[in-house]
């Protein structure tokens, strides 16, 4: 089956509700932590289908990300093969802002009977209240949450293993149970960027085929 979005109905289980899965991201690129969050989202929430979003115009984040149509390509080749896995195009085709609010409003119609989540990490649970219209995400899906390592910059050491303290978030949630990864696509970009990398080291953070394609297409030569 093409992993790329089809139009194909996800074939509907017996005596229980779809179980469809979203998960978003800048995917600039995708890295190891985001193919295992696809991973434990998959098994543990036991989903039926689990579409993958690159993000459109982040309008939370302040860099500009890498043109689109690199961030799909890397997609399709770091969740390409997972089973039951769409990437869903839609948030790069969509005029103006992605919002999460819409994309679940769409994914709610498409599938009316459907139990949804939204497959995050850490980090955006702690931002969730910026998010635009928060409150309509929560009423469409329950939040699953991957922990993170703490100190996520670009210069993290990989084996930084100290969780995000999530006591005071006040919102319900569903945690999934995944080791700490301390990855980050700011690390990734910045080690291409920085003195010569061979391939094989960027593996140790991506995916070979997306190590690949980076050191193919030459981005992040000048990492922001
Ligand atoms: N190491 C990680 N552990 C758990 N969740 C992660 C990890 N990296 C990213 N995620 C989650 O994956 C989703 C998409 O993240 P995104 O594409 O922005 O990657 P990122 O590594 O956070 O990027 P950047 O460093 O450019 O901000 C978010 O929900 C984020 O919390
Ligand atoms: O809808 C919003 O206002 C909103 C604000 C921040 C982040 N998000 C979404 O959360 C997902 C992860 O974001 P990020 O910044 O970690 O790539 C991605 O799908 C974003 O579009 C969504």
């Amino acid at each position: 089956m093409s992993p790329t979005e089809s139009q194909r109905p996800v074939p509907s289980p017996q005596g229980r509700p779809l179980r469809v899965g979203m998960f978003g991201g800048a995917f600039d690129p995708p890295h190891w932590a985001h193919r295992a969050l696809a991973e434990v989202a998959l098994t543990q929430l036991g989903l039926d289908v689990l579409h993958v979003l690159p993000t459109g115009h982040a309008w939370h984040k302040a860099r500009v990300l890498s043109p689109a149509e690199h961030r799909l390509n890397m997609c399709l080749l770091a969740f390409g093969d997972l089973p039951n896995t769409r990437i869903d195009t839609r948030e790069i085709r969509r005029e103006g802002p992605s919002y999460t609010a819409d994309t679940l409003r769409e994914l709610h119609a498409e599938y009316p009977a459907a139990e949804l989540f939204l497959v995050l990490g850490a980090d955006q649970l702690l931002a969730f209240k910026s998010w635009v219209r928060w409150q309509e995400v929560q009423d469409l899906a329950t939040l699953a949450v991957a922990n993170r390592a703490t100190n996520i910059g670009a210069d993290a050491p990989l084996e930084q293993d100290r969780e995000m303290d999530l006591s005071a978030v006040e919102l319900p949630f569903r945690r999934l149970a995944m080791p700490l990864k301390n990855i980050s696509a700011s690390a990734v970009r910045a080690r291409v960027g920085g003195p010569s990398l061979p391939e094989a080291q960027l593996e140790v953070l991506v995916p070979e085929p997306v190590a690949r394609y980076i050191s193919q297409h030459h981005l992040y030569q000048n990492p922001s």
